[in-house]
């Protein structure tokens, strides 16, 4: 009885999930790639990506392959190279990317300290990559803290704190600038009104703390506010970091019908904090990096060292970013169709889900599970 009760939900479920999946696009970022006219198939590059990157990856390739997604993958190597002591990707990569307008990307790690520069920042910059669109969703079947969390937070990707402009001052002073431009801060606003635009919701909330980065902060809240005149369907709101930390903590779904923007390093840790608080995991987070002409899927966690190589890791995160790639690509029955299968298998029962959900699946029997859902 309880069984049925539970099975009767899940259709329930994956019923209003299908009806609310198809997402409109905002009008910004288009994909315009067109398909081989000779098979039918699109070209997206894929960079697997470090420590878990090539588990999870292989997740991926296995269940498009089983859905008969029409996507050749080219496989690209972004191993840093150095010119003129900056980090650069290999230009193979580069041309790849430019050439099928779109890629699906794993995790890269960044050594600490010394090294390469981060090669995720590198891949933003170099495809000027401005809006980092993190939507963090309750997953239906699997219970955290709080239900019904839906949040979506757009992160500025190109500049602010991690510019990378830092230098010595003197022995044991050094300075680290946060960088802030009318430009850039423009184009993910006006992106982020375009996405609530897009998706219905009523409300972009700013978040930031103009209150100590008076000019930096001060800038992106004015430029909110300058382009907010050009949406009067939609109500800006500006919000101190801290406040939206304590209200995510405290009453997650007081955003439900927000889009959030922010600066870099704000969205960066508050993502992470929006996976926790609504899905429990990083393992099930994913993120859209949109440029105007291309964009790069990935999920929001990094390499997982600490679990690489050991067929434990939650492919979820990067499979939802691929379902947002789908979207993105307007392939969306395929979209529908992984997505219901990854979401029903988490909610199927425990032995279906990896370790970080408290399950005792492996990276492998969780994907052979989603085949057989699809
Ligand atoms: N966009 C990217 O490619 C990102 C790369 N990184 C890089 O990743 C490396 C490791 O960073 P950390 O701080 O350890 O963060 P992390 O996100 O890799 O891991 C944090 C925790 O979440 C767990 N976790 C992450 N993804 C998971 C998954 N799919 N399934 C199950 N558990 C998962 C890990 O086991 C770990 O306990 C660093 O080198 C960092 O630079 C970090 C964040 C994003
Ligand atoms: O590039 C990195 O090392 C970390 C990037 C990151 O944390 C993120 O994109 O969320
Ligand atoms: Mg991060």
């Amino acid at each position: 009885m309880l069984r049925n009760t539970f099975l009767k939900n899940s259709v329930i479920s994956t019923r209003r999930f299908l009806a609310t999946s198809v997402k409109k696009q905002p009008s910004i970022g288009r994909f315009t790639g067109k398909p081989d006219p000779l098979t039918g198939k699109y070209t997206v590059s894929f960079i697997e990506g470090d420590g878990i990157g090539p588990e999870i990856s292989q997740s991926v390739k296995d269940i498009f392959a089983a859905a008969n997604v029409p996507i050749t993958w080219e496989f690209c190597d972004v191993s840093p190279i150095f010119v003129n002591g900056l980090t650069t990707i290999p230009d193979p990569a580069v041309q790849s990317i430019n050439k099928n307008l779109v890629a699906l990307k794993g995790p890269l790690a960044t050594p600490i300290g010394k090294g390469h520069r981060s090669l995720n920042l590198t891949l933003r910059k170099t495809f000027n990559l401005f809006a980092n669109v993190r939507p963090a969703k309750s997953i239906k079947g699997f219970k955290t803290t709080y239900e019904n969390v839906d949040l979506v937070l757009i992160r500025e990707n190109t500049e602010g704190e991690y510019s990378g402009i830092e230098h010595v001052v003197a022995p044991g002073v050094v300075q680290s600038i946060k960088l802030i431009t009318r430009d850039a801060s423009e184009r993910v606003i006006r992106y982020a009104f375009e996405y609530a635009k897009a998706i219905g919701r009523p409300r972009v909330v700013v978040v930031h703390k103009s209150t100590i980065q008076r000019l930096a902060d001060g800038l992106f809240v004015n430029v909110a506010k300058e382009l907010s005149e050009q949406y009067p369907d939609i109500k800006l709101e500006t919000e101190l970091i801290d406040n939206t930390v304590l209200k995510c903590v405290m009453q997650p779904d007081a955003y439900s019908d927000a889009v959030a923007v922010c600066p870099n390093l704000y969205g960066d840790i508050l993502s992470d904090l929006n996976s926790g608080l609504s899905a429990g995991s990083l393992g099930l987070t994913p993120s859209a990096n949109i440029g105007n002409e291309v964009s790069i899927f990935e999920a929001v966690h990094g390499s997982a060292p600490d679990i690489a190589g050991q067929n434990k890791a939650n492919p979820t995160a990067l499979l939802l970013s691929s379902v947002m790639m789908l979207e993105h690509m307007g392939l969306n029955e395929h979209a529908s169709k992984i997505h219901n299968a990854v979401l029903n298998t988490i909610a199927s029962s425990p032995e279906n889900r990896t370790g970080d959900l408290g399950g005792t699946a492996t990276t492998s029997s969780f994907t052979e599970a989603v085949i057989k859902n699809l």
